[in-house]
């Protein structure tokens, strides 16, 4: 459908800082993933600063917001220590996330409803600061509506439960997750909510969410950042790309 508007793909590089701290050296350089995402047409680069510092570094987070030309998208967990940092370094987005120390990944997605008052304390700051405030969280009515009473522009739904049943073969969880995140994304965008949408998504998986006309934006991190080993970085996001812009035109 061509006066749909464009579906942003936002490249996460996190795990190309997974394999540069397995050795503990510099190399591979997120910054200089960043910019070949940039040129194999990422719209925004995503990085999570995460508590543990497992994978992407303060440093990195400094040298991404001096050498990008498109939006970094900084996601972080609802900490003090956090917030100082975007508060400096003022990204273009924050996306709030729930992070567990012990976890492997994002298991799942921030409790919104549960924690109402802190949050819309938490954010404010930010978005007075200028970034718009996104929030990772899974796809439910109640935490869309908290979403939204707590002030953030943007949220992001949770694709994992989705991607892990289709990678799992179970394929009618994998459609009752996926009528979850259509129902939700248009739930989300009648409150006037952005929608976005991630988490463990590839080319398997990814084109009937490029195909929710509400959704707006896609981040992608991990599978490219393996099927980069394959194939490259550029040919790896250039064909996300080509399928979500794919998926768009129906
Ligand atoms: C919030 C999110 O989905 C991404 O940040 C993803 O979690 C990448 O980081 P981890 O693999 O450390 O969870
Ligand atoms: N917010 C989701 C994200 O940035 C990428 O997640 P993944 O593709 O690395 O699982």
């Amino acid at each position: 459908m061509a006066d749909q508007p464009k579906l942003r793909l936002g490249v996460n590089i996190d795990h190309v800082a997974t394999v540069r701290n397995a050795r503990g050296g510099a190399y591979p350089d997120p910054l200089r993933a960043a910019k070949i995402a940039e040129k194999a047409g990422a719209d925004g680069i995503t990085a999570h600063l995460r508590e543990d510092r497992r994978h992407i570094s303060d440093a990195d987070i400094e040298g991404l917001m001096e050498v990008l030309s498109v939006p970094l998208n900084f996601e972080m967990a609802a900490t003090d220590e956090m917030q100082k940092i975007a508060l400096r370094h003022k990204p273009h987005a924050v996306c709030i996330v729930p992070e567990k120390r012990e976890e492997r990944t994002t298991e799942g997605g921030l409790e919104v409803a549960r924690e109402e008052n802190k949050l819309a304390h938490f954010i404010a700051p930010l978005r007075e600061a200028g970034s718009r405030v996104s929030i990772f969280i899974a796809a439910e009515p109640a935490q869309i509506e908290a979403a939204n009473r707590i002030g953030a522009e943007v949220i992001e739904l949770h694709t994992g439960a989705y991607c892990d049943a289709f990678a799992e073969g179970r394929w009618d969880e994998a459609d009752v997750e996926l009528k979850k995140l259509r129902d939700m994304s248009t739930f989300a965008a009648s409150l006037g909510l952005e929608v976005h949408a991630g988490h463990g998504l590839t080319y398997d998986t990814v084109t009937p969410i490029a195909a929710f006309p509400e959704v707006r934006e896609l981040n992608i991190g991990h599978f490219l950042i393996g099927e980069a080993i394959f194939l490259g970085l550029e040919p790896a996001i250039a064909e996300m790309r080509r399928l979500m812009d794919d998926a768009r035109d129906g």
